[in-house]
């Protein structure tokens, strides 16, 4: 591998700067990516087209000089592969035209076959790698349980995700038996995308946020613990959006990187989890919207906050689509400049 930074700061080891790429690097903010979307029906042919979901997930590694690629699929094809399929709604986003609401529903589900079911996705996994040829590494991923869960019940985006945590509430033993068949179906999918040659991987609890603590602790952490338990033969990265109130449980997860949102100080943060673990983050997305000067001083205070190691740089949460790429480029760059000073001093 000629760039391993992220995966030496994964592990922990000092590096000579701070790695860098972004959460959703791979969309909307690039022409390149909308040219290609355009030449297809939509967002899931794009995605189950493995030598264009190769393409989408190279350009930001060509054009915006990331220190890693993320493998372009979506947290949704789980539910899919489990017998519960997903359109993506143009500007509404995904929207499953059946969902989860009984005991019967959950039965009905499988556990993922990854190895047939998800083959496009490590079809394209494999075809990045040989493009790659060892640039940087490669990112695979899934939501988190308990995320997913969120879609299945509720069939859509929401705010709240109120039906999802009326399950919690009102059929708790329901709704652990359907985390169970989706922790089981994304074990086997990582596995997968570890054979094909993900390098690293993240787990994404995108509504984490939504829960109370105690809730996190008895739906969301048990089945991260057993993914991360079962998931030893690369780096893996937990991100929990805004489960502030979980870093010290997060922290005693079997990972390498704890990602963090913008809501999450950095020192603070460090002073919980502790310094056996990585962190990933956390530049508010909307900070982008500055000028070049804003963003680069924001950008400096974020990895002065961090310090010169055990930190990978990255945004609070995924980059905004109508967010211009120069200021992603100007992220980038003073990520890399100013880490290598920082580091260079300490
Ligand atoms: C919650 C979630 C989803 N998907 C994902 C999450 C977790 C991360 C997060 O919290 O943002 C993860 C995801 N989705 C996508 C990636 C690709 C890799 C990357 O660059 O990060 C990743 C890592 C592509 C995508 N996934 C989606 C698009 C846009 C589809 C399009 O091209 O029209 C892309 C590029 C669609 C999607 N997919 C999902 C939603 C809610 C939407 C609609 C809203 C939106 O566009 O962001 C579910």
């Amino acid at each position: 591998m000629k760039n391993d930074l992220i995966l030496r700061a994964a592990r922990g080891e000092k590096t000579e700067r701070t790695p860098v790429w972004l959460m959703r690097q791979a969309g909307r903010i690039l022409p390149e990516y909308r040219a290609v979307r355009s030449s297809v029906s939509g967002f899931i042919e794009l995605c189950t087209t493995p030598e264009l979901a190769a393409e989408v997930t190279i350009q930001p590694v060509d054009l915006l000089g990331v220190d890693a690629a993320i493998i372009f699929s979506d947290i949704l094809v789980i539910p899919e592969a489990m017998g519960l399929p997903y359109e993506m709604v143009e500007k509404r986003g995904p929207l499953f035209p059946e969902t989860i609401k009984t005991a019967a529903d959950i039965d009905k589900v499988r556990v993922a076959n990854p190895v047939e079911d998800l083959a496009y996705v490590t079809d394209a996994i494999k075809i990045v790698k040989k493009e790659l040829d060892g640039s940087v590494p490669l990112i695979g991923f899934a939501g988190a349980p308990f995320t997913i869960f969120c879609y299945m019940v509720e069939g859509s985006g929401s705010k709240t995700f109120s039906k999802a945590k009326k399950m919690l509430y009102t059929a708790p033993e329901l709704a652990h038996k359907l985390l169970q068949k989706i922790t089981d179906s994304t074990i086997l999918y990582l596995k997968e995308q570890i054979k094909a040659g993900a390098d690293m991987i993240q787990i994404f609890d995108s509504w984490a946020g939504i829960l109370s603590p105690a809730q996190y602790s008895a739906f969301a952490t048990p089945y991260i613990k057993q993914i991360c338990d079962a998931i030893n033969e690369v780096p893996v990265t937990v991100f929990a959006k805004g489960a502030f109130f979980a870093r010290k449980e997060l922290a005693a997860l079997n990972c390498n990187t704890i990602g963090l949102d913008w809501n999450m100080d950095a020192k603070e943060s460090r002073e919980i989890i502790g310094w056996d673990r990585t962190l990933q983050g956390n530049l508010d997305p909307c900070a982008l919207y500055g000028s070049a000067k804003d963003v680069e001083q924001a950008t400096k205070e974020m990895l002065d906050q961090f310090g010169p190691h055990k930190h990978i740089a990255n945004l609070g949460h995924g980059v905004y689509p109508d967010i211009d790429p120069e200021k992603v480029k100007v992220f980038i760059e003073t990520v890399k400049e100013y880490s290598t000073e920082l580091a260079s001093k300490a």
